[in-house]
């Protein structure tokens, strides 16, 4: 579903990313985690081209996105959805037009947006706050409203950097059930970067261990097999194989 082949990217002088080769399978919830500045997020905005790459290929759905011309490139990134940590809504439009906007830009015919926009936001469970601006709603229904804006378009693929780092424990779980719901239900690939090791662990099906800009390892995760996380990746991958929670993807 995603390939990434001998991806590199450098902010100025610093090398980012380091030739990394990643494979997302199609219907998989794909966990990245690392420690900070590791490259996760880095990693994350070059799957949908947010960050463009100094050298290697990304191929998304089987469209190679870094042959696209900027037309093409805002069409094929209509099937994939992105949110952010701090949701990233805007301030003076309602719930409604939010998600709205975004059918807008993606030029979905007129007359079938409303009731586009309500379905999504029934999804999220907020269709009685359609009235509301972000201001008035708590972080996880600001969360929801983001996670209704990016499936308005029918993604295929949800890129999600830290989504719930900003929100409680409880918050966190019930935006996780939202997203494992979306994952079952309409079969849409997710990627999440986090750098919570529960949070991946209770809906990952694969993750992507990365330390200064490389990846250490991709493995997949079972049921309660993961009971620790240390930030240095040797220490965090001897944990993952003592728990014998995983087998190598
Ligand atoms: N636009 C940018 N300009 C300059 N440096 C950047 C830029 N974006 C990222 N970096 C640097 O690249 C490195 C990787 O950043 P990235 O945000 O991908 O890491 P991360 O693993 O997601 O970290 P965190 O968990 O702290 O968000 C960091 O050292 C960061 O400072």
């Amino acid at each position: 579903m995603i390939n990434l082949q001998q991806v590199s990217k450098a902010f100025s002088q610093f090398q980012a990313i380091k030739s990394v080769t990643l494979t997302i399978h199609k219907g998989e919830i794909h966990g990245i985690i690392g420690a900070s500045g590791a490259g996760k997020s880095t990693l994350l905005r070059l799957m949908n081209l947010l960050e463009t790459p100094d050298e290697g290929e990304v191929e998304v759905n089987g469209e190679r996105l870094t042959a696209l011309n900027s037309k093409a490139l805002r069409r094929t990134r209509k099937s994939i959805g992105m949110i952010f940590q701090h949701f990233n809504l805007v301030a003076n439009k309602t719930v409604y037009d939010n998600v709205a906007v975004s059918l807008e830009l993606a030029n979905y015919p007129k007359g079938e947006r409303r009731s586009r926009v309500v379905e999504c936001l029934q999804f999220v469970g907020l269709e009685n706050e359609m009235g509301k601006y972000p201001a008035q709603l708590s972080g996880g229904q600001k969360q929801r409203v983001a996670i209704a804006r990016a499936l308005a378009n029918n993604p295929q693929v949800l890129l999600c950097d830290e989504p719930t780092s900003s929100l409680d424990p409880n918050t966190t779980a019930e935006i996780l059930d939202v997203l494992g719901n979306i994952n079952k239900r309409f079969g849409v690939t997710i990627v999440i970067v986090s750098h919570e090791m529960d949070v991946i662990k209770s809906i990952c099906n694969r993750v992507t261990i990365m330390a200064d800009g490389e990846i250490y390892d991709t493995v997949l995760i079972e049921p309660n097999g993961i009971q620790k996380i240390d930030n240095r990746p040797e220490y965090f991958i001897e944990q993952l194989v003592e728990n014998g929670g995983l087998g190598y993807a």
